[in-house]
């Protein structure tokens, strides 16, 4: 490790202890929020993938401060307990269920998110290609789950790796947000392929109908195609009744497996859903 990113590390690191973050990860929110002013009119936002729970301290300090407005919700989710935070309301679950997104909804009276941040990371292996793709099968769910809790408009910000599908990603993600791009803040860690997805402006394609089917799960999927076949391209109803539409027929296929065949470009491929 360089000098410099030794250097890097230790002023964040102590930075954290003196500000009393649980954890440096906290930095880098605070960094996207000052370059791109995501929390700009957030009143509604999730923290997936939350625990300890360093970002949802940045959103009790920056978005729900004394707690005097009534409409601020803050939802935290993470498969760990974390410790209580003021403003920040926390869920025990998993991102890819759709009873964590029901459990989410439930909180925002009716409403959607205006902001949805996921800093998920899977337990990491050390293999680089493992890693890898797990971390791209989190983003997945974290968009999937997304498509439920944001409201059009709204904005998504997700970790990442940088890698070889970096493009392909940018792809996927702008079927469902106008601008997407790619950040390193600056307490990220120069040494490390961590990087962020800050995707705003989010304009499903039309008629698409979020459902917390898994695409990762290949044969799930398969068994989704059959009962469409079955039932003559009807929309169909999956174990959590939840309907896919034509539009996600195309697009859940292209997100799981990466094929680019039904995408010429964005315009053409949203006109291909209506
Ligand atoms: C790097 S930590 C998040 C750090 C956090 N943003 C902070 O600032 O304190 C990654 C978290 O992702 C969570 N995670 C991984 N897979 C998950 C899943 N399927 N559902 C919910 N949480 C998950 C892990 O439990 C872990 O706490």
């Amino acid at each position: 490790m360089g000098k410099s990113s030794k250097d890097n590390r230790d002023i964040f690191y102590r930075k954290a202890k003196e500000e009393g973050w649980r954890a440096r990860s906290a930095f880098k929110l605070i960094q996207i929020d000052e370059e791109y002013s995501i929390f700009e009119g957030v009143k509604k936002v999730v923290d997936l993938c939350a625990a300890p729970g360093s970002w949802s301290q940045v959103l009790s300090r920056r978005i729900f401060k004394d707690g005097s407005d009534p409409d601020i919700k803050i939802v935290a989710v993470d498969l760990q307990e974390m410790a209580p935070l003021k403003g920040v309301i926390q869920i025990k679950g998993d991102i890819t269920s759709l009873q964590t997104a029901n459990e989410i909804i439930s909180h925002f009276d009716g409403h959607l998110a205006d902001l949805v941040i996921s800093d998920g990371a899977p337990d990491v292996t050390g293999l680089h290609d493992i890693d890898f793709y797990g971390q791209s099968q989190l983003i997945l769910s974290a968009l999937n789950i997304t498509t439920q809790l944001l409201k059009p408009g709204g904005t998504f910000v997700a970790k990442m790796f940088k890698g070889d599908d970096m493009t392909l990603m940018y792809s996927q993600l702008k079927l469902f947000f106008e601008f997407v791009s790619f950040v390193k803040p600056k307490s990220s860690r120069d040494s490390s392929l961590e990087n962020f997805v800050l995707c705003q402006n989010y304009i499903p394609p039309p008629s698409y109908k979020p459902v917390m089917i898994d695409p990762v799960l290949e044969n799930q999927y398969k068994q989704l195609q059959y009962q469409q076949l079955e039932q003559h391209q009807e929309p169909i109803n999956n174990n959590n009744n939840t309907s896919v539409s034509s539009s996600n027929k195309i697009i859940v296929p292209f997100i799981a497996s990466g094929d680019l065949s039904p995408m010429i470009d964005i315009d053409q491929s949203r006109t291909q859903l209506n």
